[in-house]
């Protein structure tokens, strides 16, 4: 379990306490500037609180060496920016740095990671070449590399079309059924009451509302948080938001 005990970080979290347990889609979503990146940056370790804990099956972070941190928890930051101009191949490489495995196992894992996102015909493609949306299926690439225990992504599908969003969400809800915890923020709510097992609301620093979808994104909520009259149409698991 990834726990957020009380989480402060001066001016944009309040007392945020959480439990998120692996083997299920959690969605983190709210309004611009409610918290949500600051909120999974810190769930990963990236930002130090101000005042309370995240714990990972009950151990603080903190007392967790980087590299196995870097093992447990993939990160996928909001900003789809690449530092260097790598081959799509190495740069999903650099996800089995936290490990010492051999290169038989190293080049498996790659492999796997490239055909998930579908990335195969641009593996040997320079990422100053790719499209936004191609980038960012290489960045998650990198995570998945990892294969990492928890992943927690940023907008991970923001910037993808329809059918590799459907593929990516097949994908991370398998993930997540072999046992993995897999945290996404998302802007899309029908997308969070869709696919997500659990949802955190989040509102101007404050966790406003979480549970199962039907919750946590109740019409009341939505009101409530986005100061919108929406009504949810259709069968669950193919709802829709009608404004
Ligand atoms: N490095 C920082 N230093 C100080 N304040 C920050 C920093 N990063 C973000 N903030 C502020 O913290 C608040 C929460 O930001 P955060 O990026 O977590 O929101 P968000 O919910 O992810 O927003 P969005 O939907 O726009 O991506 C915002 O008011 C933002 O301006």
């Amino acid at each position: 379990m990834l726990e957020a005990l009380g989480l402060t970080i001066a001016h944009r979290l309040h007392e945020v306490t959480v439990q998120l347990r692996s083997g299920r889609v959690t969605a983190i979503v709210g309004p611009n500037g409610a918290g949500k990146s600051t909120l999974l940056a810190a769930l990963a370790g990236l930002i130090q609180p101000t005042s309370g804990a995240v714990t990972l099956t009950s151990h603080p972070l903190t007392q967790l060496p980087p590299q196995e941190r870097a093992r447990r928890i993939g990160y996928l930051p909001q900003s789809g920016e690449v530092a260097w101009n790598l081959a799509v191949r190495t740069l999903v490489g650099l996800g089995r740095l936290p490990h010492r495995t051999d290169a038989a196992e190293n080049y498996a894992a790659v492999a796997d990671a490239i055909a998930t996102m579908q990335l195969e015909p641009l593996a040997d493609r320079a990422l100053s070449t790719l499209s936004g949306g191609e980038r960012a299926r290489a960045l998650l690439a990198r995570v998945l590399a990892t294969r990492p225990q928890w992943i927690l992504a940023d907008e991970p599908l923001a910037a993808l079309d329809l059918a590799h969003q459907q593929a990516l969400i097949r994908r991370l809800r398998d993930l997540a059924q072999e046992g993995r915890g897999v945290v996404l923020v998302v802007h899309d709510l029908a997308l969070a009451m869709n696919h997500a097992d659990h949802v955190l609301v989040l509102d101007r620093g404050r966790l406003i509302a979480q549970g199962p979808p039907q919750d946590a994104l109740s019409e009341n909520v939505i009101a409530k948080v986005w100061n919108l009259n929406a009504s949810w149409l259709g069968q669950p698991g193919h709802k829709a938001l009608a404004l």
